[in-house]
């Protein structure tokens, strides 16, 4: 049976990030791929120019539309905005139930610019780090949410996983791409183990949606293997062959997209 995957984020014209990025990812692992929008984002891989959210109350429209009829496998939540939109989608995850919820806390695009309200962040915290079954956070994403100092050691992160764990959430995957160095090291505190997944860091300026692309293909491969931890790795192993994939993409003049590339088509 293919597996339905639904995405709730904000989009990207250059196709890079956001529902775009989610989508063919969802495809590339062979899944059925759905999408509701948070917010129109002008952006590009110089950076963003715009947004236009969606009012609260028609994410709330597309959502119910949506799960009134299609069946849900694996959901992945991305950019929110402001604080009406994340208690819209936390409503609905808790009306709807809706199993194997990834959240990457989403708030500054790599450009600098904000992409959840700052005010927002305390929402985010407490309507949905309890709702999703694993959150996915970069090294300033997990201290915002902790009101920490940003860690810069990779020897700190599984205390700071742990601490996330402690605001209420079943699974961490903090991700240390911020670092730099010649690998890219995330570490997944999940089921009563903690590990660090490393992957050579690709030596590349396309990095545009490297988040999005993890925590997608995340939900994706949690709707088809058994556990986290498995989904999880495969998912760190496809960013790494989209992140090398990207060095024959000619898009933009800035950080370009990753590539969801398909074996077949080589
Ligand atoms: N150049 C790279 N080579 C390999 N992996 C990378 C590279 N840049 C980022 N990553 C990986 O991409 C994922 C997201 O990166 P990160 O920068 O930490 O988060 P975000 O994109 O949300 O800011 C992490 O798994 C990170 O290890
Ligand atoms: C709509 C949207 N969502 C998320 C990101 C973050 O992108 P990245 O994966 O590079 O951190 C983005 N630039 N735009």
């Amino acid at each position: 049976m293919i597996r339905n995957v639904l995405t709730i984020a904000g989009t990207d014209p250059s196709g890079g990030a956001g529902v775009q990025a989610d989508l063919k990812t969802f495809s590339a692992h062979g899944t059925y791929g759905m999408s509701v929008i948070t917010a129109l984002v002008a952006q590009t891989t110089t950076g963003v120019s715009a947004v236009h959210e969606v009012p609260a109350g028609f994410v709330t429209e597309q959502l119910r539309t949506l799960l009134d009829d299609v069946r849900v496998d694996a959901v992945k939540i991305g950019m929110l905005s402001d604080a009406a939109i994340i208690g819209a989608v936390a409503a609905e995850l808790e009306r709807y139930r809706l199993p194997n919820v990834v959240l990457d806390p989403v708030m500054v695009a790599k450009s600098g610019d904000r992409l959840l309200a700052e005010e927002a962040v305390l929402a985010l915290r407490d309507e949905l780090l309890p709702r999703a079954d694993l959150i996915t956070p970069n090294l300033p994403e997990a201290a915002d949410l902790l009101g920490a100092e940003e860690i810069t050691d990779v020897a700190d992160m599984p205390a700071q996983a742990a601490r996330l764990r402690r605001l209420g959430v079943a699974r961490v995957l903090l991700k240390g791409g911020h670092l730099g160095g010649s690998s890219s090291v995330d570490v997944l505190d999940a089921d009563g183990a903690v590990e660090f997944l490393r992957e050579e860091r690709v030596d590349t300026k396309n990095d545009h949606g490297t988040g999005c692309t993890l925590s997608a293909a995340t939900a994706a491969l949690r709707a088809r293997r058994p556990d986290w931890a498995t989904a999880v790795r495969e998912a760190k192993e496809y960013l790494s062959g989209a992140l090398r994939a990207a060095e024959q993409l000619e898009v933009g003049q800035g950080h370009g997209p990753v590539h969801h590339f398909h074996d077949r088509w080589d």
